[in-house]
């Protein structure tokens, strides 16, 4: 159904060498030759395999993302990666806030939105990642708190080139996907948020091949941020493949 461009993207995380990521290119790129055109594939993978997976793709329908961004150019940040890094690399997408980056890496509502700024002055389409943990939303704080990530990241952004992935955080990686009625349901509270309704807000948490078509199904969920299931070709293809 869907109200903004539909676009189902993998999230690597970290996993699969250079030579693995190649292994996958070539059953996927057979699996998606039908794939209807409005609909977007985007892989986003570790920074090792962006270079080897750039040429691969190059004029194919499958497009690059990148899984963090740096708000300088260039400079003494060692462990990080700049946009121009990124985009000579012919990288469109890049996932900024990501749960596991505010969890383990410290990663802020601030630093989530100087980093999609950055993301947009090169010419990327930054995937902002918002949700709650479990805690919050068995205390009644699932709206407010994604409410506020939502403000604080979107600071100053053109809403005219942008993603955001609605990612619970007690979905992902468990198998515990929520339900897509409420997750439709948050959906539509995101979309409040913003002044271009038009924009694409993806679910992710627990993606599979039969949970997909139940979730696209929904009004407002307009693609998907799939972890775990990306890794595997197949999968992936049948999430791409959606009915
Ligand atoms: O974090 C995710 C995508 O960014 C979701 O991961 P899973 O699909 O493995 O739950």
């Amino acid at each position: 159904m869907a109200v903004g461009k539909i676009i189902i993207a993998g999230n690597w995380k970290m996993h699969k060498t250079q030579a693995e990521a190649l292994e996958f290119l070539t059953v996927l790129k057979s699996k998606v030759e039908e794939t209807n055109e409005t609909r977007e594939i985007v892989l986003c993978v570790p920074f090792t395999a962006l270079s080897i997976l750039s040429k691969s793709l190059h004029g194919g329908k499958v497009r690059l993302g990148a899984q963090n961004v740096h708000w300088e150019d260039k400079g003494a940040y060692t462990g990080e990666i700049s946009g121009p890094m990124l985009t000579e690399l012919s990288v469109d997408y890049v996932v900024i806030g990501h749960s596991e980056r505010r969890q383990y890496f410290s990663e802020t509502d601030e630093t989530a939105n100087l980093r999609v700024i950055t993301a947009q002055r090169h010419g990327l389409t930054p995937i902002l990642c918002v949700g709650e943990s479990k805690q919050q939303r068995d205390a009644g704080e699932a709206e407010s708190v994604i409410i506020n990530q939502l403000q604080k990241g979107l600071v100053d952004v053109d809403q005219s080139n942008l993603v955001i992935a609605y990612e619970p955080i007690w979905a992902i990686g468990t198998g515990d996907t929520c339900e897509s009625t409420e997750a439709n349901r948050i959906i539509r509270v995101i979309r409040d948020q913003l002044s271009n309704k038009n924009v694409t807000i993806q679910y992710g948490g627990s993606v599979k091949p039969n949970n997909i078509d139940e979730i696209m199904a929904q009004s407002d969920i307009d693609g998907a941020l799939v972890g775990g299931a990306s890794l595997d070709p197949v999968n992936f293809a049948r999430i791409i493949n959606y009915q």
